[in-house]
């Protein structure tokens, strides 16, 4: 049993979104306007604590139980030679993280945050976009429940990941599709390919491109066609913690573009997500810029694996000391402006 039964019936769940709570976001604003500081004065870290409020549904949002949600898998336009690492590599990197021995192991006990690493058919590679749909519609279903089920209900905030030799040129493809372009505006260096590598990275971009020309304008059809199971369920997962009043830490490009068609198709889709960080891969930059996501840090990681989103928590954790810990004005004797 999947959480959707059809295209049809994930692209009504996507399209109903609840846009958080209007109250408890007004009632954070305002205790933020009793707090011993000049007005503003915490910047972004204001805004976070109202964010947070929104989304938690409470005026002094917590981050007890934080969530990091790591998807695997395997895709055939590995193939083509759009990586620097052998597709063995996903498998594993899994291994690797099951032995927490992965750069996401340590950021997330840092962040004090519960890593859970799905692996999604990793043995079963999707097909190649440039030859057909990466996904038929059950398989790209199933991974988008995978993803949907994946979200601990009690989760207070939610940092989404990947890991998938050939994930960035899928993740370039998406993002063509959905914002225009050609291969060669979208691609990067990925695990650190030559120029050659990034001359087939955007030509198979290209191929996806061109062989799915009929359909793209669905984002929907987008993400299956040249996406790929993780990407699928980051989605879903993204879609499922909106759903559940779970705010988002979004990653890297990978990421990014994987939860892109949720913003195509609901203007607001993405209102419940921050960007953790701005990854050194090319395109990611201009990927927030369109879809109007201000990255929290730009630290030249380009890893994936929810590490850019996990190495945020902390700043969320910030802002929320000074949310609840502050004392008002009345409270300290300070004599306000
Ligand atoms: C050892 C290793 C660990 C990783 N962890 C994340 N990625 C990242 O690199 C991959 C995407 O880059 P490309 O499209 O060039 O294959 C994804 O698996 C991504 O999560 C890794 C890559 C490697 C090699
Ligand atoms: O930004 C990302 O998501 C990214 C960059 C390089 C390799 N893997 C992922």
């Amino acid at each position: 049993m999947t959480a959707f039964s059809s295209i049809a019936a994930l692209r009504d769940a996507c399209t109903i979104l609840p846009e958080g709570d209007e109250s408890a976001a007004r009632a954070a604003a305002a205790r933020q306007g009793t707090l011993t500081k000049p007005a503003g004065s915490l910047g972004r870290l204001e805004e976070i604590a109202c964010f947070l409020a929104r989304w938690q549904g409470r005026a002094v949002p917590a981050l007890d139980e934080v969530a990091v949600l790591v998807f695997a898998g395997s895709h055939g336009v590995a193939a083509r030679g759009v990586s620097a690492f052998p597709a063995e590599v996903t498998a594993q990197m899994v291994a690797n993280f099951e032995a927490g021995g992965a750069a996401i192991n340590q950021l997330a006990d840092m962040a004090g945050a519960r890593l859970c690493v799905l692996a999604l058919d990793i043995g079963r590679p999707t097909a190649d976009f440039t030859q057909g749909p990466a996904m038929d519609e059950a398989q790209f279903l199933a991974a988008v429940g995978a993803g949907w089920d994946g979200v601990p209900p009690g989760a207070e905030l939610l940092c989404l990941g990947e890991m998938g030799i050939g994930n960035t040129t899928a993740a370039a493809a998406v993002a063509a599709a959905l914002f225009g372009g050609t291969g060669a505006d979208w691609v990067g260096r990925g695990t650190g390919v030559d120029a050659a590598g990034l001359a087939r990275k955007a030509a198979a971009v290209d191929a996806g491109l061109a062989r799915h020309a009929g359909a793209l304008a669905d984002p929907l059809e987008a993400l299956r066609r040249l996406g790929g199971r993780e990407l699928a369920a980051m989605f879903g997962a993204a879609l499922s913690a909106r759903r559940k009043a779970i705010p988002v830490l979004i990653d890297g490009f990978v990421c990014t573009a994987a939860l892109a068609p949720l913003a195509r198709l609901h203007g607001g889709g993405l209102s419940h997500a921050l960007a953790g960080h701005v990854s050194a891969e090319a395109a990611h930059r201009e990927l927030l810029a369109k879809l109007g996501l201000r990255p929290l840090l730009d630290f030249d990681m380009r890893l994936g694996e929810a590490s850019g989103a996990c190495l945020a928590v902390p700043l969320l954790r910030a802002a929320l000391a000074c949310h609840a810990g502050m004392a008002s004005f009345a409270e300290a004797g300070v004599s306000e402006g």
